[in-house]
């Protein structure tokens, strides 16, 4: 048996923070995993390297489903975003042992490839809806299958998914959290328009994908998602705050607008309702934040017995690590519908090198043994952890709202 011998957590900033477990076997085999929870990193550091790591130590690496059942189990305080993400990068981890010693890629060993690659969306934003079209058109020309549209809502000076760069989305930008301005009225006359203007620019043969990033109330996202119904939009991204899950049913009700959720959950207990009475068509949880491959697969094969699709978050604040370990699970998921794909900074990926590829908007995660991803830890060691939070959101009159 593979035995762990060492595992450390690595924090490092090349551009933005990223936390990384990596375990080491008695026989030198490693394997990393993502441990990164944007904008309270150091929670998970420390849950890994106070509380989990001395209990991995003379563990057999192989023992994965175990493993996982004994973080999970044995912690009592069962669930939440720090638990599973900690529980995530050791699983992650333990895959990418595995399939270092067997000499496959992760996705051989989750039962093969169930597709020839994985469709991803990109990210086009812009500060008006012609700035964002622009943008929307380059990506197309890249090859680009799917893509999320996010325009600035005229009249308020900053909001979720427009940045300030066209490519790269960053919202995590200070040293305390930015405070932006919502209105709802605002926004739901600028979205249908945007979705005009790209159906005219782009056709119909590509995806349009809209992430509403939980600020509507159930009935004003029934209205918005009949508003782009004649556009035919892929998905409605996190229309409204899902710790309701019966409040899905009203916009159910009310549109047939395809309905995304679950970036921010973190067990199959935050979607179990939503998936058994259909509620939704596209599940989000991802392997980072939802207890790793293990548990995502779980939640997969809940989904598919009601015909509901993965389409796992995939922000810049998702490592490299993550991003692997995802395509691998793509691969092989039968229930796949389409994973995001942020691009990182060239910073990023030289201190993650990996296998992975993209090639006219579908990706794949390469047949390196494991998941195909290492850091480089002398490199990684360079970039100091800097403090950063992502921003928080009130109404014009000042009320705390939804970020
Ligand atoms: O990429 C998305 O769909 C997001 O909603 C981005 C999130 O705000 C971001 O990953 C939070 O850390
Ligand atoms: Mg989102």
């Amino acid at each position: 048996m593979p035995k762990i011998v060492d595992a450390k957590v690595i924090i490092t900033c090349p551009g933005r923070n990223f936390v990384t477990l990596k375990i080491t076997c008695d026989d030198g085999t490693t394997g990393v995993g993502d441990a990164t929870l944007n904008g309270r990193e150091l929670s998970v550091a420390s849950y890994l390297t106070d509380h989990v790591i001395p209990c991995l130590i003379g563990r057999d690496a192989h023992r994965i489903e175990d493993v996982w059942q004994y973080l999970y189990k044995g912690a009592y305080w069962r669930r939440g975003p720090v638990t599973m993400t900690a529980i995530a990068a050791v699983d992650m981890a333990l895959w990418d042992i595995k399939g270092k010693i067997a000499g496959l890629p992760v996705y051989q060993l989750l039962g093969g490839a169930s597709r020839e690659g994985v469709m991803v969306y990109g990210h086009a934003n812009g500060t008006t809806i012609e700035d964002t079209i622009e943008v929307a058109l380059d990506y197309q020309a890249q090859g680009y299958k799917a893509i999320r549209l996010q325009c600035g809502v005229p009249g308020m000076a900053s909001t979720y998914g427009v940045s300030k760069d066209k490519y790269f989305y960053e919202p995590a930008d200070a040293d305390l959290p930015t405070e932006n301005v919502w209105n709802t009225a605002k926004y739901l006359r600028v979205v249908p328009e945007l979705f005009k203007a790209a159906r005219e620019a782009l056709g119909w043969d590509v995806h349009l994908l809209h992430d509403i990033h939980h600020r509507l109330t159930p009935i004003e996202a029934g209205r918005l998602g009949k508003d782009l119904e004649p556009y035919r939009p892929f998905w409605l991204e996190d229309a409204t705050p899902a710790e309701n899950q019966e409040a899905f049913k009203l916009i159910r009700q009310h549109t047939t607008a395809p309905l995304a959720v679950g970036e921010i959950f973190n067990s199959i207990w935050d979607c179990k309702d939503l998936i058994q009475n259909q509620l939704i068509d596209y599940i989000r949880a991802t392997v980072v934040h939802a207890g790793g491959i293990t548990h995502l697969r779980r939640i997969a094969a809940l989904a598919d017995l009601y015909q509901i699709r993965t389409g796992c978050h995939g922000a810049t604040d998702l490592s490299p690590v993550c991003m692997a370990a995802a395509l691998h699970f793509d691969l092989s998921v039968p229930n796949f519908g389409v994973q995001e794909y942020m691009r990182h900074t060239p910073e990023t990926d030289a201190v993650f090198p990996h296998a992975y590829t993209f090639e006219n908007g579908m990706m794949h995660p390469g047949e390196a043994p494991g998941l195909g991803v290492d850091i480089d830890e002398e490199l990684a060691a360079g970039y100091e952890y800097n403090r950063a939070f992502l921003p928080v959101n009130r109404l014009e009159d000042g009320t705390m709202y939804n970020w």
